[in-house]
């Protein structure tokens, strides 16, 4: 029996079991540490990367990818993911933000007791058979000032620990609440340079930013007292690691904790290297988030979200698409489906027939009934750019990317909402209307509507309709007179063109009115197998008919 083949997951980092285990009865896993030459030459066939903070996922690995759905990174920062290439080419970025904080937390304690008590020399020396006790006083962190710098989920946790050791702090943190600081005890400081000469301790747990790069450098060192201790577990380069060898060697600064550094491992003769082996650092190789828990939290945390993706659902802690909540998502599908039959309608029955341009149109997407209440739309509006230039580019579309390839496409997108149900027929509907972008007039219009899970279109410009948006159809315009079904049914005879189903449009009642004429009409026939250009020229060629479009949903 043919096996359909899995979707494929590669692992290059270590990921605890935990999550694994969900993951391995669906889909094919490699895990394998790779160079990351090797991580371009392999990424094309996968559809899933899990990863920490050692591999680099750029702008290469991502256009490299051919298949890939989600990067998936097993723990809180995702500064080693390029994750606007990964917008722009479709990826979800998912991450575990609380999985390892507690972690992150505790070892910054850990390394906040260890620069104290000169744990690092101490336990060194005496594994070199030393005994130095009176060269390796520490002091007390109790009624010491412990300095924040970003009140989030670790720096919150690390206040409440160093509170719980009897330490003051103070904290700077632009997006902090007052009232949240004042419930946990934290003074909030003006800014930096109030904070800086006051504390005995500075501890940073800000993300790596354009905004955070270097936040300390020499001038901020150098406002700090002679016997204060800085830490880092947060991410090298928000230190200026020279400017910190400066503070340790000139000593403007005690002493540090550090976890992380720039490059990691530290390169050869660097200034990461000349910390992790300077006698005022104690260090750690990036173990904020090692511990037995931490790792078992972050791997189930994007497992279960890497599985919901692979299987067309959505993740609960994406970084880069906009939160939707699964129950929602699901009573959305049926009209996800029929918005991106709506834009593959249009582009090839419109745009297709008139040889006009997609790009520069205008489109207004009204949403009725049940769809009006809908409180996130976002996979709607993707459907429509999807399907509008799924004939027209190998874009992968979906709710990450769909705004930024509108724009690409210049096509202009409105959404609007109609709670008036009056004369409303379905229980929703969705009215898709085209303009061009130079005069405002209303030029084109597609509606559809859902039931009991199925999508139809419910009308074709002019013309009033009810058939399924699928498989291949002819839409043929022709002036409404006796005799047109059975000379189209004989030109499709004659090709040995098998018909699915047939049905009149007639023109809209409103249309007709305005219109005053009642006299053309539009065929839809669904029809078997390929339509070769030879068919489509002969039926325009028939008596009577106007033009024919060919499409295929
Ligand atoms: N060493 C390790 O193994 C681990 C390191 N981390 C690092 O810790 C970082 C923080 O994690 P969370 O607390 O979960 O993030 P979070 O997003 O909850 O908190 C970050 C805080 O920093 C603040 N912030 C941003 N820019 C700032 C600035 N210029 N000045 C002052 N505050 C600023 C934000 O307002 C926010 O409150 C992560 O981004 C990651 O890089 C996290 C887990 C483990
Ligand atoms: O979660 C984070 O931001 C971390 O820094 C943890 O990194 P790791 O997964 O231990 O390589």
């Amino acid at each position: 029996m043919l096996r359909m083949s899995r979707p494929t997951i590669l692992v290059p980092e270590k990921l605890s079991q935990e999550g694994l285990a969900l993951l391995s009865p669906h889909f094919d896993i490699t895990v394998t540490s790779l160079t990351p030459e090797e991580l371009i030459a392999q990424i094309p066939s996968y559809h899933a990367l899990i990863i920490r903070s050692e591999t680099k996922v750029t702008a290469e690995v991502l256009l490299a990818a051919k298949n890939l759905k989600v990067v998936a990174r097993a723990g809180v920062g995702v500064d080693n993911i390029d994750v606007p290439a990964a917008t722009s080419r479709g990826v979800i970025v998912v991450n575990s933000p609380s999985g390892n904080i507690a972690a992150a937390a505790e070892h910054t304690i850990a390394l906040l007791l260890a620069t104290a008590r000169n744990i690092g020399q101490a336990d060194g020396g005496s594994k070199l058979g030393k005994w130095e006790r009176s060269k390796l006083v520490g002091i007390e962190v109790g009624r010491k000032t412990l300095g924040i710098i970003g009140l989030g989920k670790v720096g919150i946790r690390v206040a409440r620990m160093a509170k719980g050791l009897g330490m003051k702090v103070v904290a700077v943190d632009p997006f902090a609440s007052p009232d949240m600081a004042k419930q946990e005890g934290v003074a909030l400081a003006a800014d930096l340079d109030a904070m800086l000469p006051v504390v005995d301790f500075l501890t940073i747990h800000t993300p790596l930013l354009a905004t955070t790069m270097d936040l300390i450098g020499e001038k901020e060192l150098r406002r700090m007292k002679p016997s204060a201790r800085v830490l880092n577990v947060a991410r090298g380069g928000v230190y200026n690691e020279e400017a910190l060898l400066n503070a340790l060697e000139q000593g403007w600064i005690g002493g540090a904790g550090l976890d992380v550094f720039t490059s990691e491992p530290p390169k050869q003769h660097s200034a990461a290297a000349r910390l992790t082996s300077h006698p005022k650092v104690v260090a750690t190789p990036h173990l904020g988030a090692s511990t037995v828990e931490a790792q078992e939290n972050v791997s189930l945390d994007v497992c279960n979200q890497v599985l919901a993706i692979l299987q067309g659902g959505l993740p609960t802690s994406a970084v880069n698409a906009p939160i939707i909540l699964p129950e929602e998502y699901g009573k959305l599908q049926p009209a996800v489906q029929l918005v991106e039959k709506m834009g593959k309608l249009y582009t090839q029955h419109f745009v297709g027939l008139r040889g006009g341009m997609l790009g520069g149109r205008k489109f207004e997407l009204t949403y009725h009934g049940d769809l009006a209440g809908m409180p996130n739309t976002k996979p709607l509006y993707a459907a429509l750019v999807k399907g509008l230039v799924a004939d027209i580019s190998d874009s992968h579309i979906n709710i990450v990317n769909a705004t930024l390839v509108a724009k690409e496409k210049g096509l202009v997108i409105n959404e609007t909402f109609n709670n008036d149900t009056k004369d409303l027929l379905y229980a929703n509907l969705v009215t898709l209307r085209a303009y061009d972008s130079s005069h405002c007039s209303s030029e084109q219009i597609i509606e559809g509507f859902t039931s009991d899970q199925r999508g139809y279109i419910s009308k074709l410009d002019r013309f009033s309709a009810s058939f399924s948006p699928e498989g291949t159809l002819i839409v043929l315009h022709n002036y409404d007179q006796p005799g047109k079904i059975g000379g189209v049914g004989t030109v499709l005879g004659s090709h040995g063109v098998n018909i699915r189903f047939m049905q009149v449009a007639s023109l809209d009642a409103t249309m007709e009115m305005q219109n005053g004429k009642g006299n053309e009409a539009l065929m839809i026939l669904g029809v078997d197998g390929q339509m070769s250009a030879e068919v489509i020229d002969d039926l325009r060629k028939s008596e009577g008919v106007l033009n024919v479009s060919l499409v295929v949903l």
